[in-house]
Order: structure tokens, then C-alpha cells, then sequence
């Protein structure tokens, strides 16, 4: 578990976090969605006392890391997959993790077979590719077995091979009963990937709460005809209903068969009828739509 509360870090003139709480519970994986600049790696840094906040505190397992006994056994994190020796191999700079951790050797051959790096394991991490060095931090998390987890970016570099794996990855971590927090600004994979998700927008919170929750609240039908008085009529009778594009008609809270019975009823001919869920992406766009900092003009 992680829970963050009243979390805020401020540089100078800027306010990174600003006031942010929550919970991060174990069993799921929680999606940490914001625009860029919105505050994800710096809470990150603060939940793995990189950073100190200003105010409020982030801790993990009821305490703040600087407290934890067995920092590698209690919390594993991807942050910035670089930043590893360049001429040191796989192995080598797992070991040199492993013997400050106090954990034995045997765990790094472990870990390196977890992510598929076995092969790698002499080479040097400065001749790895990025996708091969995204395994070797998340072998470096994976370390201490711990039961908090936290990925900034895992998927980035990864090819789809590997971003299924981190998916897969992710998932039975979870299933393990771990807390398991993810950044990531591809979309379609967090809505495979993520059971919760917290999103931030400009340091604070937009939204805590489950992805099917989220995505079932964009769940409408589209009506689509070339009758465009028609749509109007069906319209006035549906009050959920929205025109979306022209000859389209998007219906929250009305069934296929109400709307389908209703233009039989008034005469209006139809060309398609169908159940439209929201993907996650719309659902993002809408909630930090007002949030994006460093954008370009639509
Ligand atoms: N060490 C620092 N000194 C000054 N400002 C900083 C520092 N670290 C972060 N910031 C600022 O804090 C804000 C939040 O940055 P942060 O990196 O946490 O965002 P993010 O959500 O992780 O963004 P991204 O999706 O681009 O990785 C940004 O405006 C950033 O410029």
C-alpha cells in the first residue's frame, strides 16, 4: 500500500505536487495517468525519498521510505532505465545492488531470467538497447521481491513483444497480492493493463477511480442516418442524446432496442445502430483537457 497524503513539492516558483491524496492499494494495478509536467515522477521520486516534500507525506506500508529497514525488500522502482554504469555488465550492476540490499546473489540469476535478460547477462549495459535496459531496471526493482512497485515508463522502448510482457508482467504482479503503481502515456495499454487509475493534472488530482468505471461512463449508442430531421426528432424524444457528427447521434442511458423501436415509430430511416464504449483515451483527453501545460494548438 501507498498512501499519499496532502503530498506537495514545490521548486521554486513551480508547484509539482500540489496537495495531492490517495491511496495506492495492494492486489491491483493502478495507472498513474497525467499530461506532461503534471507531477507523476515527482511523486514517484518523493514515494522513494528522492525527493523530500514540502508539505504532506508519501509512504509505503504505513511508513515513509526513509524509515523502512529493508528499503529493496519493501519497495522496487523503475524510474529512469539509464541510469545505470555503462561498463558495467547486466550482472555486475545487479550484484552490486543486490550485496548493498543484503540479498543474495542467487536472486540476481533469478531476476535476470524473469525479464529475459539470462543471455545478456555479461554484456555491458552501455551496448543495451533501450528496451534491454527497461528489463534490466525492472530486473533491479523486481531485486528485493517487494511488495510495493513502482514503474515510471516501463513500456517505453519496449517492442510489442515486450510491451506485452510488462502487460503480462504488470498483471501477475498484482495477482500476487502487490501494490503495483504504473505510469505510462499509452492509453490502449493502460486500459488493458490497469484494473484503478489516479490522474493528475497540473500536480493535483483529477480523478481516482476504477478503469471500467471510467470507461463504462462514455458507454452510449450511436445512431447514425442520412435523415437529418429525423435525428432531430429522435433527439427530442432521447434526453441523453448528443449530436456528435453530422448524421450521428450519440445516446447515453437508452438501450438499441428503445432507440431501434422509437425511429420505426416516428418513420426515421436508419443506417446504423450500434453500442459504443468510450475508450479510455476520449475518457483522458476530457478529464485533463483543461490541465495540458506544454501543448500545441489544436
Ligand atoms: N528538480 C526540479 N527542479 C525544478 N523543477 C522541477 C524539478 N523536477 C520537476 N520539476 C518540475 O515539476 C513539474 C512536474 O514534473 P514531473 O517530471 O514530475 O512531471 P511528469 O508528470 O512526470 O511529466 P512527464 O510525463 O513529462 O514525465 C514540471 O513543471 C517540472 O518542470
Amino acid at each position: 500500500m501507498i498512501t499519499l497524503r496532502d503530498l506537495t513539492k514545490r521548486y521554486g516558483d513551480v508547484t509539482a505536487v500540489d496537495g495531492l491524496s490517495a491511496r495506492i492499494e495492494p492486489g491491483r494495478v493502478t495507472g498513474f495517468l497525467g499530461p506532461n509536467g503534471a507531477g507523476k515522477s515527482t511523486t514517484m521520486r518523493m514515494i522513494l525519498g528522492l525527493d523530500a516534500p514540502t508539505r504532506g507525506s508519501a509512504l509505503v506500508g504505513g511508513r515513509p521510505y526513509r524509515e523502512l529497514r529493508w528499503p529493496l525488500r519493501e519497495v522496487g522502482a523503475l524510474l529512469d532505465a539509464r541510469a545505470v554504469h555503462p561498463g558495467r555488465s547486466a550482472r555486475n550492476h545487479l550484484l552490486a545492488l543486490a550485496r548493498a540490499g543484503g540479498l543474495p546473489a542467487a536472486r540476481v540469476t533469478e531476476v535476470l531470467e524473469t525479464v529475459g535478460l539470462g543471455k545478456a547477462a555479461h554484456r555491458r549495459a552501455g551496448t543495451f538497447s533501450l528496451g534491454m535496459s527497461q528489463r534490466l531496471g525492472i530486473a533491479a526493482a523486481l531485486l528485493g521481491d517487494p511488495p510495493v512497485l513502482l514503474f515510471d515508463e516501463p513500456v517505453n522502448g519496449l517492442d510489442p513483444d515486450g510491451v506485452r510482457w510488462i502487460r503480462t508482467l504488470m498483471r501477475s504482479l498484482a495477482a500476487e497480492g502487490r501494490t503495483v503503481l504504473l505510469s505510462s502515456h499509452l492509453m490502449s495499454e493502460m486500459q488493458l493493463t490497469a484494473d484503478h487509475l489516479v490522474v493528475v493534472g497540473r500536480g493535483r488530482l483529477l480523478a481516482d477511480t476504477t478503469v471500467a468505471a471510467l470507461v463504462a461512463d462514455g458507454r452510449g449508442v450511436r445512431v447514425t442516418s442520412p435523415d437529418d430531421a429525423g435525428l432531430a426528432a429522435l433527439a427530442d424524444r432521447l434526453p441523453g442524446a448528443r449530436r456528435t457528427a453530422p448524421g450521428t447521434l450519440h445516446v447515453a442511458d437508452a438501450s438499441v432496442e428503445r432507440i431501434g423501436d422509437l425511429a420505426y415509430e416516428l418513420g426515421v430511416r436508419l443506417h446504423g445502430l450500434a453500442v459504443e464504449e468510450a475508450s479510455l483515451e476520449q475518457k483522458y483527453m476530457e478529464l485533463t483537457g483543461d490541465s495540458v501545460e506544454y501543448g500545441v494548438p489544436a
